[in-house]
């Protein structure tokens, strides 16, 4: 297999040294370098076999045959990620597929920022890399079948395995999240996020399917495609065009090319309030609508509340012609007080006034009844990925479709083929009959955590600090049964808008009702290619009862 090796790689690959908590990581002294690359990064673009590591000689010398391949359970925009089984150990694990099919960009920028940022990051709140196998010829897919891989070969980042992304998760059907779950996972990633700032990496897409769980209740921050290393001091200037479009904050999306974590702190905001909210706050649908949602709720900027704002390049094509006040303490007035001081200062405009990862961690909220549960008392899941639960909706739908399709048939051979009495006997088209739901998720239990056990693994109900509902409207993958929740109102459709039932006193039983589930959450944009949005297909189907008039 040839890779291309890649030229300009500029300072993606500045990784500040030495990173906290590595004493148990070598500093990486890397071997194979090749003349073309710039000092540093031969690592990750020597052929096949020849991706040594000093501190790891394994790195790149496996073959992906080591591993079984399960499950697709994740398509970025970067290239497949399957669940799979190390055929030795038996152990569990994510496959990451770099996609390279543009031979002639050569070994994507985004895995090898990817790959040398995450060799340095190591945090119980970080994913973990475990290594890079490859694939020297034409590959097949989880059913033996050519994968159509024109470069008939690839490479793999091999990740630990993690049960749910944050998004699959909240979308899983009548999914309602505690308040002490809330708080342990944002608990959890402001401290991975922290772990990244004073690092000087920004991470630069957080959004909910970037944010991976699992059945223990830990949460780790993954995706480093568009991470990159800064520098306190040194203030050149940065891709504009990063982080997927609803979780962009506002100085990026008026032109700033000169920012730092603050970025990554609105994007924290947006996740927090949807958390709390039932659905994204901010799904805007190209760079202007989001601002203009962003200036519905938190008012319009100015050299008052962001001094400095009006000197950001596209700050005159984009102001606002109206004044616009803030009104986010009024919209989200039914959270609780904690929460929504917290929230302000997530969502604050003037990125020099936006609360860090680590003053976030010092509020209030996360020291006040309830507390953050432990993420080991949190319920066990069937897994649920964006990917899945994406696709779970759609043979939904293809499903109820072919049901109606069938209605109809029916109807018409009622009056006009079969006589009367037959109709009954025939038993042949039975329309209101149960359709056999196609079952999704997954079964496997990872090698670690003992056997094997299946979906016998997840509770028949969930503990008292968190659960969810099962909606019979939504389908019935093979998931616990119907329980209900705390003071939630059960029978929720899944995604609720208006005032969640999030308890206001703060009562350990409270809960918020639905979760965000969008169809999808876009990709981050990056040169262009990653700015799309999925389509929001998500229901907006209990859109009147709703004090969110600012959407
Ligand atoms: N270690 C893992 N364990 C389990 N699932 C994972 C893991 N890594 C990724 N996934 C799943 O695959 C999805 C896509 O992964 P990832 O975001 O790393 O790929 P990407 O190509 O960079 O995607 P995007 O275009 O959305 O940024 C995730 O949302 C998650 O559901």
């Amino acid at each position: 297999m040839h890779i291309p090796f890649l030229a300009n790689l500029g300072d993606a690959f500045t990784l500040p040294s030495p990173v906290s908590h590595s004493h148990n990581h070598p500093k990486i002294s890397i071997s194979g370098r090749s003349p073309e690359l710039p000092s540093g990064v031969a690592m990750a673009i020597a052929a096949p076999g020849q991706l040594n590591t000093t501190e790891s000689p394994t790195w790149g010398s496996r073959s992906v045959d080591c591993f079984e391949k399960l499950e697709q359970i994740g398509e970025g925009t970067y290239g497949q990620v399957y669940m799979a089984r190390e055929i030795r150990t038996g152990e569990i694990v994510a496959l990451k597929k770099i996609r390279m099919d543009n031979e002639r960009e050569g070994f994507p920028i985004t895995a090898i920022r990817e790959i040398k940022i995450l060799k340095k990051l190591h945090h119980e709140n970080v994913i973990k890399l475990k290594e890079i196998v490859t694939s020297p010829g034409p590959e097949k897919d989880e059913q033996g079948r050519p994968d159509g891989n024109k470069y008939k070969g690839g490479i793999y980042m091999v990740f630990e395995y993690m049960d749910h992304d944050l998004t699959g998760l909240a979308d899983r059907p009548g999914m309602r999240f505690s308040v002490p779950q809330i708080k342990c996972y944002m608990r959890q990633l402001l401290t991975g996020l922290h772990y990244c700032h004073v690092n000087q990496v920004l991470h630069r897409d957080i959004k909910g399917s970037n944010l991976l769980i699992d059945n223990e209740g830990n949460l780790k921050l993954a995706d480093f495609g568009l991470a990159r290393s800064f520098s306190n001091d040194h203030n050149g200037n940065l891709t504009n065009r990063v982080i997927t479009l609803w979780y962009r904050p506002p100085e990026l999306l008026l032109g700033t090319t000169k920012y730092g974590p603050a970025v990554d702190m609105w994007s924290v905001g947006c996740i927090f309030a949807e958390l709390l909210h039932g659905k994204p706050i901010f799904p805007g649908k190209d760079e202007a609508k989001q601002l203009s949602k962003i200036f519905e709720l938190c008012g319009a900027p100015d050299e008052i509340n962001w001094p400095g704002v009006s000197k950001i390049p596209w700050y005159n094509n984009f102001k606002p012609t109206r004044p616009l006040k803030r009104r986010l303490r009024e919209a989200f007035r039914h959270f609780d007080r904690h929460a929504l001081e917290l929230l302000e200062k997530m969502l604050t405009l003037d990125p020099s006034q936006r609360i860090s990862a680590k003053d976030a961690l010092d509020a209030e909220y996360f020291w006040i009844d309830p507390l953050p549960c432990d993420p080991k008392s949190l319920p066990k899941y069937e897994a649920s990925h964006e990917f899945q639960t994406k696709k779970k909706r759609q043979q939904q739908r293809q499903h109820d479709e072919a049901a109606k399709r069938q209605k109809i048939q029916h109807q018409q051979q009622q009056h006009s083929r079969l006589p009367p009495p037959m109709q009954q006997q025939s038993g042949q088209m039975r329309p209101n009959a149960p359709m056999q739901l196609v079952a999704g998720g997954h079964h496997y239990g990872k090698a670690r955590g003992g056997p094997s056990s299946g979906s016998s693994r997840y509770p028949q109900g969930g503990n008292s600090s968190g659960g969810y509902n099962h909606h019979p409207n939504r389908g019935s993958g093979p998931y616990p049964p119907p329980q209900a929740y705390g003071r939630g109102s059960g029978g929720i459709s899944g995604y609720v808008v208006g005032p969640p039932n999030y308890s206001q006193g703060g009562g350990s039983g409270g809960s918020y009702s639905g979760a965000g589930s969008a169809g999808g959450r876009g990709n981050a944009a990056m040169g262009g290619n990653r700015g799309q949005q999925y389509n929001n297909n998500n229901n907006n189907n209990n859109n009147n009862n709703n004090n969110n008039n600012w959407q």
